[in-house]
């Protein structure tokens, strides 16, 4: 099993498109439906990372010719609403995920062009909107889909991206449902918890509640994924005031994918690239960066807060006692960006990883209020506009 990609339903799709081509560099490499059909779908790359652009241009549901995907019921959302995993046997999973008593919204479907065949099925996840589109492309020699025309200008384009992969999808999940999701997802793809701290409760997750932040959260990691991929779910503990997952669950009405997080090996480049081009990352009050322990364990790693500071980027090594010389070098560096649509939509996230494979309370608690303020901006900003 392997990530294919991620697809977005949006309500001005070209809209989307320009987003990820002028200000996150992705390339559109494989398109239908752009000739003035019922709907549109792109498939765009960056390095490792690949997101199809759905639209719907009639906006129904009487002819909702979309490869791949199913058409989200009406009112037509803004929103990232399937992950698709390549897999080898799609009957077989099919029948698998039957038996689990799974919604299936299309059966085992083969299609197939001058470059071969593929066969793929999708399942309606328990998240949310989220769909599961799982593909057989085994006999499939083109670099997406059949059904896809391949656009022309598309050379070098591979080597231009700096992202090498999807590290983790994040889920807003209502109040208690995360359990029964980590069930789910360990029967039907045979995902694992995998704790943000030793002896971590499968049951309870990772709490995290003081001043503005209230969250819960649960991490799952599938080993035939490889090192790909892993899932985290995001619930809202109460806390004072509203927060970015009660607001993206109000927003999506069950929830479905919050943020996405990009693995780059660079992100001090990727930061500084896509900020020039009009990318605004959630940003750090400036306290972060000139408090005594965080200037330690920067220098630690042999980085200067200053590199840190100019992109909002935030920093969690793993080691117990960051304050030690001896300090492990495992670290994860992390940014949030702008929500993709309105303030309470999806966005994506940089990650690079250095050997920490986990995620960080400190950092948790950094990116949270940092989306926390962007949000806020965002509410002022719509205000002033009206
Ligand atoms: O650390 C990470 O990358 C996370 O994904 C944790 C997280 C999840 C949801 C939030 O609203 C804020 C932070
Ligand atoms: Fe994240």
């Amino acid at each position: 099993m392997r990530l294919s990609h991620v697809t977005f339903q949006a309500s001005n799709a070209l809209k989307l498109i320009e987003e990820f081509v002028t200000k996150y560099k992705f390339h559109p490499f494989a398109a239908r439906g752009l000739d003035g059909g019922s709907s549109c779908q792109v498939a765009l790359r960056n390095g490792g990372v690949v997101f199809m652009v759905n639209e719907n241009t009639q906006k129904t549901h009487e002819n909702p010719v979309m490869l791949y995907d199913i058409p989200l019921p009406i009112p037509f959302l803004d929103t990232a609403c399937n992950v698709s995993f390549e897999v080898e046997d799609v009957p077989g999973l099919y029948r698998h995920l039957v038996d689990e008593g799974c919604q299936l919204l299309l059966p085992p479907t083969e299609l197939h062009d001058d470059f071969g065949s593929v066969t793929y099925c999708i399942v309606k996840s328990v998240v949310g909107n989220v769909s599961h589109t799982l593909i057989d492309r085994r006999h499939y020699k083109a670099s997406f889909l059949p059904g896809f025309k391949y656009l022309k200008n598309n050379t070098n384009n591979l080597s231009s991206g700096n992202l090498t992969h999807v590290d983790h999808i994040a889920y807003a999940c209502p109040f208690g449902t995360s359990p029964s999701i980590l069930e789910w997802y360990r029967r039907c793809f045979g995902f694992q918890h995998f704790p943000l701290y030793k002896g971590e409760d499968p049951e309870r997750g990772l709490e995290i509640t003081g001043h503005r932040i209230g969250l819960r959260l649960t991490s799952l990691v599938c080993p035939r994924l490889g090192e790909g991929c892993k899932l985290v779910l995001a619930e809202s503990l109460p806390q004072e005031g509203i927060n970015q997952v009660d607001q993206f669950i109000e927003h999506h009405t069950d929830g479905g994918i919050q943020h996405i997080g990009l693995s780059t090996p660079d992100i001090f480049k990727a930061a500084r690239d896509l900020s020039h081009l009009g990318v605004r990352f959630a940003s750090q009050p400036s306290s972060y960066y000139s408090e005594p322990r965080k200037q330690k364990e920067i220098y630690n790693v042999g980085l200067e807060p200053q590199m840190l500071e100019k992109f909002g980027i935030l920093i969690d090594s793993a080691t117990e006692d960051i304050l030690s010389e001896d300090a492990s070098k495992k670290f994860l560096l992390q940014v949030f960006a702008e929500p993709l649509f309105s303030k309470n939509s999806v966005f994506l996230e940089l990650i690079e990883r250095r050997s920490a494979e986990g995620f960080g309370e400190g950092n948790i608690r950094a990116l949270w209020r940092s989306m926390q303020d962007l949000q806020e901006d965002l509410t002022v900003k719509e205000h002033e506009a009206q």
